[in-house]
């Protein structure tokens, strides 16, 4: 059956210079929205999501504990089904996509990507702070030994200039990684800062690897930052199927396929499929949508890393202080990952008559 649907006329896209590109999506909804669900997925949930976005054609899906390898803990919050079980019954279940797995350095260890690998992860994606990618070293050349796929995350690309982020791309790449990824952790880049990241990015590792983008949707910027990206020459994307990921989630995947059909970008997913997926399958696992509320738009506003909501919201409810003026106190902090504990300490620095 052809399930092509009609699209919009093309009069601006005939002109543009990017209206015929290739782009690898990988959904996030099962590691970046394992924030959202507290890092309660079960293994059924797993079978399903895999299943059903497998089957629309999503190429590579990444599945572990929100804060990555060795993420389960008292810090970041204990997962209810080891990781590595459930990116196990990924890999069994997926029957095209690749299973890709992230690790924070500091937060995993070097055994954790061999365990990941045993179990059928296929891409490593190591993150780092955007001003820290020397810490991805070993584990690029760890990874690389491995036969793995390579991907480097440079978190909270919006705190540092385009030259900066080039320079900290460069680091990865010569450790081994083979995409670069601008992360707007924040939700905070507003388009033609993606464009700049990513354009310089590209400048300086384009050709030796390729440049991806992750957004957030905290002000609402999810789909049309991921173009501006991609017009600027990131290949490969990131989302979330339902949005379902940390703050006020990420680049719904979903429409950013449908807009793609409509510039005339392949993503090889078939739109139909995954509208439907979104709506039967993911959604039933999510414990609420993510929205856009005073407390996500506030991250996005003042920069905080999207995965500080739950712990700021923890933190607000249990010292009865505003979560909105936590997340503001963080941002003016520039809070990186790693520092939640500061959170209550905000909080009880607010409780304390401070800060007001
Ligand atoms: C804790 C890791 C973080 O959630 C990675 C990520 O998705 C981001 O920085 O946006
Ligand atoms: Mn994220």
């Amino acid at each position: 059956m052809d399930r092509s649907v009609d699209v919009l006329p093309r009069t601006w896209s005939q002109t543009d210079p990017t209206s015929d590109l290739d782009l690898r999506l990988t959904d996030t909804c099962l590691r970046d929205g394992s924030h959202h669900k507290r890092h309660q997925f079960v293994p059924d949930e797993v079978r399903s999501i895999v299943g059903a976005l497998d089957a629309a054609g999503i190429p590579v899906i990444e599945v572990t504990h929100g804060d990555g390898l060795g993420g389960s803990s008292f810090n970041y919050g204990f997962s209810r089904t080891p990781e590595q079980e459930l990116i196990k019954l990924a890999a069994e279940t997926a029957t095209r996509a690749r299973i890709a797995f992230l690790m924070l350095p500091g937060v995993g260890t070097k055994d954790d990507i061999r365990a990941a690998q045993d179990n059928g992860g296929q891409i490593c994606r190591i993150a780092t702070h955007c001003t820290e990618a020397d810490t991805s070293r070993q584990h690029f050349g760890l990874a690389r030994e491995l036969g793995l796929e390579t991907v480097g995350f440079l978190m909270m690309s919006h705190t540092q200039s385009p030259e900066t982020l080039a320079r900290q791309a460069r680091i990865m790449v010569d450790a081994g990684c083979q995409c670069v990824y601008v992360v707007d952790s924040a939700g905070a880049l507003v388009m033609e800062g993606v464009a700049d990241r990513v354009a310089a990015v590209v400048a300086e590792i384009g050709g030796e690897a390729t440049v991806g983008f992750h957004g957030h949707e905290n002000l609402g910027l999810g789909v049309a930052n991921t173009v501006i990206a991609a017009r600027a020459g990131a290949t490969q994307i990131d989302g979330s199927v339902r949005r379902f990921g940390a703050g006020a989630g990420n680049t719904p995947l979903e429409a950013f396929i449908g807009v793609a059909d409509k510039l005339g970008w392949n993503t090889g997913v078939d739109f139909l499929q995954i509208v439907d997926a979104a709506e039967d399958v993911v959604r039933p696992a999510m414990p609420e949508e993510c929205t856009l509320n005073r407390m996500t738009l506030m991250m996005g506003y003042a920069g905080v890393y999207s995965s500080f909501l739950k712990h700021a919201g923890n933190a607000a409810e249990r010292y009865d202080v505003s979560g909105a003026k936590i997340l503001l106190e963080a941002g003016r902090r520039q809070l990186i990952g790693g520092q939640e504990d500061q959170l209550i300490d905000i909080a009880l620095m607010l409780k304390a008559g401070g800060g007001q």
